[in-house]
């Protein structure tokens, strides 16, 4: 098993790229089985453990796959089979994204139930009655969640009771292919929204206002294979600007787009760093003593919850009384209890914490929760005294690529090592930084 371990105390600086984005690859490599004609070629897709899980997914439902470095190139022509194995709806929600254009294409999906992880219970009920609306038959029982429709979907009035970015992928996907107008109201505005419907439609889909709340979608009869370059991984690029801010140091974040980061950027201005546009990302300079500030996080265009954890770590070394309120889901403090290994003052109350800063952070064995708290205990780690060691890495690799190499690259002390190697770093730290 794998630990990174990181040495406190390296300011960042350098440049940084950031990978095409995980939670637009999901949906869009989801869709482009709808294409029962030509190829999808899929560039900046990131080499992570997600986007290899969902390629096993539809390759096991005789899609032919290949990835050769950040392109994948799908031919979903073949005769698809319906049902999405088991162990890798365990291993990942987003495979649930399958069900939408399964349905669409052949009347019927079949998926294990993913049932609730580290950061809330995540239920689906928004994409089964979106289904539902246009004329499915879904069924939910022995562990997994079949649908099913006699010729094809219908078009319908959908509104969402929450803005699910997962209910309006799958249901835009459906309804791509859906005889007749869909109306989507209430549905989310994140950009990996607009990706996935810019992809639809170079496909051939009639789908208007994704970005909006109100997503209108012309069914059409068949989709072709297309041609797609992935946006910039919002949430990866927000971690690199923490991690510049937090080291007091000064970064480009290549490929960071300001009006897909306005609520991260508006935060972090607020706690006294200073972050300037450049042509081809955006550069972020920590100042030398952070200030508190209180965040909440919402559906986009507000502050995003796959950034809340990392922006804990910031708010350890801001000095006063930070609080961060998570609304999106119910359970995703799970760090906080690690952060306290770290020597970190806080406290949870209701839906939010309480951070008092700034906490004189002392390196410890950590354990990475989910993917985002997985970084955050490194960013921690970053200014933290002596070294931290991070494990449970699993979760890390589903959303970031080359983390502890790239970071090493802007100047951190910081390598990965596998258990045995670290036992013997444990006696005797390396001083030396492992590079690209
Ligand atoms: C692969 C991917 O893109 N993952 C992202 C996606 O997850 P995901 O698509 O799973 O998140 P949702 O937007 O669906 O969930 C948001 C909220 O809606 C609730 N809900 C959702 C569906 C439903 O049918 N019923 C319901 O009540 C959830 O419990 C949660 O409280 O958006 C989340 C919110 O921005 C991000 O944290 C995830 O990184
Ligand atoms: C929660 C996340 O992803 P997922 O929905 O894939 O679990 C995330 O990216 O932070």
């Amino acid at each position: 098993m794998d630990k990174i371990i990181v040495r406190g105390g390296r300011q960042l600086n350098g440049t940084v790229r950031a990978e095409g984005a995980k939670n637009a690859v999901l949906p869009v490599i989801a869709a482009s089985i709808i294409a029962s004609e030509g190829k999808s070629v899929l560039h900046d897709v990131p080499p992570l453990a997600d986007v290899y899980t969902i390629n096993e997914v539809i390759r096991h439902m005789n899609a032919d796959v290949n990835m050769k470095n950040r392109s994948v190139t799908i031919d979903a022509s073949n005769q698809l089979t319906t049902e999405a194995p088991i162990e890798y709806v365990r291993k990942m929600r987003a495979s649930v994204l399958v069900l939408g254009p399964l349905l669409a294409r052949y009347g019927h999906a079949k998926v294990a139930l993913p049932g609730g992880c580290a950061i809330g219970s995540r239920p689906l009920d928004q994409h089964l009655k979106g289904f539902e609306a246009m004329g499915a038959e879904v069924t939910v029982g022995n562990g997994s969640i079949e649908a099913h429709v006699n010729g094809r979907l219908q078009g319908a009035k959908i509104y969402l009771d929450v803005p699910s970015v997962g209910a309006t992928e799958n249901i835009i996907m459906a309804a791509a292919l859906a005889e007749g107008r869909t109306v989507l109201e209430n549905c989310a505005k994140e950009p990996e929204i607009v990706d996935l419907a810019n992809f639809l439609n170079k496909m051939g889909a009639r789908i208007v206002g994704a970005g909006t709340e109100t997503i209108r979608i012309d069914g059409v009869d068949k989709l072709y294979g297309a041609t797609h370059t992935i946006i910039p991984d919002r949430v990866e690029a927000g971690t690199f600007m923490v991690a510049a801010a937090i080291s007091g140091g000064n970064v480009l974040v290549q490929g960071a787009m300001h009006e897909h980061l306005r609520s991260v950027i508006s935060k972090m201005e607020e706690m006294g760093v200073t972050i300037e546009e450049e042509e081809d990302g955006l550069r972020v300079i920590g100042p030398k003593q952070l200030k508190a500030t209180d965040i909440k996080t919402m559906p986009h265009p507000g502050f995003p919850t796959d950034m809340q954890s990392q922006m804990m770590a910031l708010m350890l070394s801001a000095t006063g009384t930070s609080v961060i309120t998570e609304t999106v889901f119910e359970n995703r403090f799970m760090h906080v209890e690690e952060f306290r290994r770290m020597n970190a003052k806080m406290k949870i109350e209701g839906r939010s914490v309480i951070v008092e800063g700034p906490s004189a952070l002392q390196g410890a064995e950590v354990q990475a929760t989910d993917l985002r708290a997985g970084a955050a205990l490194i960013l921690a780690g970053l200014v933290a005294e002596g070294y931290t060691r991070v494990t449970e890495l699993k979760h890390l690799d589903r959303g970031y690529v080359d983390f502890t190499e790239k970071l090493a690259q802007l100047g951190a002390d910081i390598e990965r090592v596998n258990e045995e190697e670290s036992y013997v770093e444990e006696s005797e730290p390396s001083e030396s930084v492992s590079t690209l």
